[in-house]
């Protein structure tokens, strides 16, 4: 996949930006503050309509305008359409693809594949399970619609039964079949969630070794464990019974606290280096090599299980790095074609440097 030119209207600092992309190396430099990332963000809004900042889309609007409009040129190999992400400040936020709307904004998801790496990732060590989980959902989902689906519905499910368990609790009063009625689609999706998650794991975590011992000449081993409830006991050849027990195990549990207390909304990735957290005894080069080979690893799946291979963002990435490590990342990039790459650096020189070392055509965009 090829952007091939970026329009950006009223987005965060920027009033009117027009770019033409190479299609290989892109460059944004500048100093701290004058919206390099920003761009990054405008383009991850192509990919999947939304900020990888966490902002709201209204406060992506500029300060005192009505609307920010982002619209992209993209080649997907066989011709280029046009993707527009719209959002006033009074109305709905609009997706477009070839001047034709989305219904639901899940149905663009994987048109454009995206993997960012950028500071912000470190919270995906630091911060509660919630991010992983919304991390590895957003990494399958980006190769599995129906997974999309089932976690869609899981999630709503949860909330249902969860508002059910409150009023059982609020009146005083209890029916087991009326929340048997939840119990059978959190299972059913749940369990489908489950070997997803499982299953990608697994798959992904030959990768992020092998990247990481590149990025680290082979200095330290790091692993990623999924960790479920569904876990322990699970049997294949009847996959919904662990669910199943669970739910029966913690029924009593769950009426006291009123909340689902077990199940797939409670999984977790565990990262560790050389047997021990990665939280609490990596450094920051360590940990930044870590998330730099985790998300090289997606990429590698996204375009092994869609064809298509996704833009590679890449905010602030060589801050922390020793000489060493950027240079065997610089190889790995050389080696690997890793198709259109955006790059952020407030150093020009550097970057300078950085592009002759990779033999691709490159473009540098001074903000
Ligand atoms: N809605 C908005 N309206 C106007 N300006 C905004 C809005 N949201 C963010 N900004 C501005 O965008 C700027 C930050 O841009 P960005 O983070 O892209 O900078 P950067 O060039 O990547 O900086 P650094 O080198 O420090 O990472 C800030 O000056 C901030 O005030």
């Amino acid at each position: 996949m090829i952007i091939s030119n970026l329009k950006i209207l009223n987005f965060k600092n920027h009033q009117e930006r027009n770019f033409g992309f190479s299609a290989q190396i892109n460059c944004f430099v500048g100093n701290n503050g004058v919206g390099k990332t920003n761009i990054l963000d405008a383009l991850h809004y192509l990919s999947v309509a939304k900020s990888f900042l966490g902002n709201t889309d209204l406060n992506n609007i500029k300060t005192d305008e009505d609307f920010f409009t982002i619209e992209g040129t993209v080649d997907d190999g066989e011709k280029e359409n046009i993707i527009k992400v719209q959002q006033p400040k009074d109305a709905k936020k609009l997706i477009k693809k070839n001047d034709k709307s989305y219904d639901r904004i899940a149905d663009h998801i994987g048109f454009l594949p995206s993997v960012i790496i950028s500071p912000y990732d470190s919270n995906l060590i630091s911060d509660s399970g919630e991010s992983r989980r919304r991390f590895l959902d957003a990494m399958i989902s980006q190769t599995d619609f129906e997974y999309l689906f089932n976690l869609i519905q899981y999630q709503k499910t949860v909330q249902q039964r969860n508002a059910l368990l409150k009023s059982f609790a609020k009146n005083r009063y209890f029916d087991a079949d009326n929340l048997e009625i939840y119990n059978q689609p959190l299972i059913k999706f749940g369990t489908k969630i489950f070997v997803k998650r499982q299953q990608f794991t697994d798959s992904i975590l030959p990768l992020i070794q092998s990247y990481y011992e590149t990025i680290s000449n082979g200095k330290e081993k790091v692993t990623v464990n999924y960790q479920s409830d569904l876990q322990e006991g699970f049997d294949y050849s009847q996959p919904d019974q662990k669910f199943k027990n669970l739910l029966l195990e913690n029924l009593e549990k769950d009426r006291a606290v009123t909340y689902t207390s077990k199940g797939i909304h409670k999984d977790d990735l565990l990262f560790e280096m050389n047997g021990n957290s990665l939280k609490k005894i990596g450094s920051q080069g360590q940990q930044k090599s870590f998330l730099i080979a985790l998300k090289l690893s997606q990429m590698n799946r996204i375009k092994e299980l869609t064809g298509k291979t996704p833009i590679l963002l890449l905010d602030d990435i060589f801050d922390k790095l020793d000489d060493s490590r950027v240079s065997q990342l610089i190889e790995l990039v050389n080696q690997e074609h890793f198709g259109q790459i955006f790059i952020t650096d407030t150093n020009k020189e550097r970057t300078e440097n950085l592009v002759k070392r990779i033999n691709e055509e490159s473009k540098i965009f001074e903000l």
